[in-house]
């Protein structure tokens, strides 16, 4: 479904970013993107939406080169991006305007529906929870019915509870929808969570360094230690602390 061939990135100021970044998703699959601070996670999504031209090489969504935003490509960032003067109902149907009315309202109560927001259709912005207002920002990509969604740490800035709840909603969704998700986080577990695979970065430059496929079931905690160890191989000792952060978060939701 999403190829990324040989991208490489360099900003005119600040050099190579990325590169020769090679990776196949499988329609309905899921990948994780795990790695050190500025090893160029978020260049690397914001290249596949289609926001950000590589310097080299393709990334293709059912075989049609993505130079642009395109429908079939939708992303979800680490705040929610709610426009304040707008219900939910009509943030979510924000993309959709050129659809017939119909057309819409199905779409936006199909896309409510899902992520379990119907009785707050009618709310504005303000008057919702984080963990509401990051669910507004999923069925207004949902709405879009992509085949491809990009997540750019989208449940970091939620509490505990809210995080777990939405990163297993989040998944359930995945695999009953059929989507192709990737996913940048810092949370190993978050990437255990909802990656089929979880790739790891190295910087300077950004490449991926090592792909791990997340058991089906078994000892996720063992699988956090071994994420954990390999992470900590490759990216080395300053980033201690993130994997300290995953095992206690780990500790605490288990
Ligand atoms: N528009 C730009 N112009 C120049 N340099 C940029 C630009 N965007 C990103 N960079 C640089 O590219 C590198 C990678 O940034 P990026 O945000 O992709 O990393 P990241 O892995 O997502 O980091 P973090 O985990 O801290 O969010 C950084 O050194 C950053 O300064």
């Amino acid at each position: 479904m999403l190829h990324i061939g040989h991208v490489s990135k360099a900003f005119a100021r600040g050099g190579a970013v990325l590169a020769d970044v090679d990776l196949t998703v499988e329609r309905g699959e899921s990948v994780a993107i795990v790695g050190a601070s500025g090893c160029g996670k978020s260049t690397l999504l914001r290249i596949i939406a289609g926001l950000e031209p590589p310097s080299r090489g393709t990334v293709t969504v059912a075989g049609e080169e993505i130079r642009t935003p395109h429908p079939a490509v939708g992303m979800i960032f680490q705040e929610p991006r709610l426009l304040p003067w707008l219900t939910v109902a009509e943030n979510i149907a924000f993309g959709i305007t050129s659809l017939p009315a119909s057309e819409r309202t199905a779409r936006v109560q199909e896309a409510l529906d899902l992520i379990g927001l119907v009785e707050h259709a009618s709310k504005w912005p303000r008057e919702l929870s984080g963990g509401q207002s990051q669910r507004v920002a999923i069925a207004r990509a949902l709405v879009a019915r992509p085949s491809v969604i990009l997540l750019d740490e989208p449940f970091s800035a939620l509490d505990a509870v809210t995080r777990v709840d939405l990163q297993r909603h989040m998944r359930a969704l995945g695999r009953r929808m059929h989507l192709t998700l990737v996913i940048v986080t810092h949370d190993l577990e978050e990437a255990l969570i909802l990656g089929d695979r979880v790739a790891i970065m190295q910087p300077n430059p950004g490449r991926i360094a090592k792909i791990v496929t997340v058991p089906g079931d078994g000892d996720t905690d063992l699988a956090l230690r071994e994420l954990a160890s390999s992470f900590a191989h490759l990216n080395g000792a300053r980033n201690a602390a993130i994997l300290e952060g995953a095992h206690i978060q780990y500790a605490h939701t288990s």
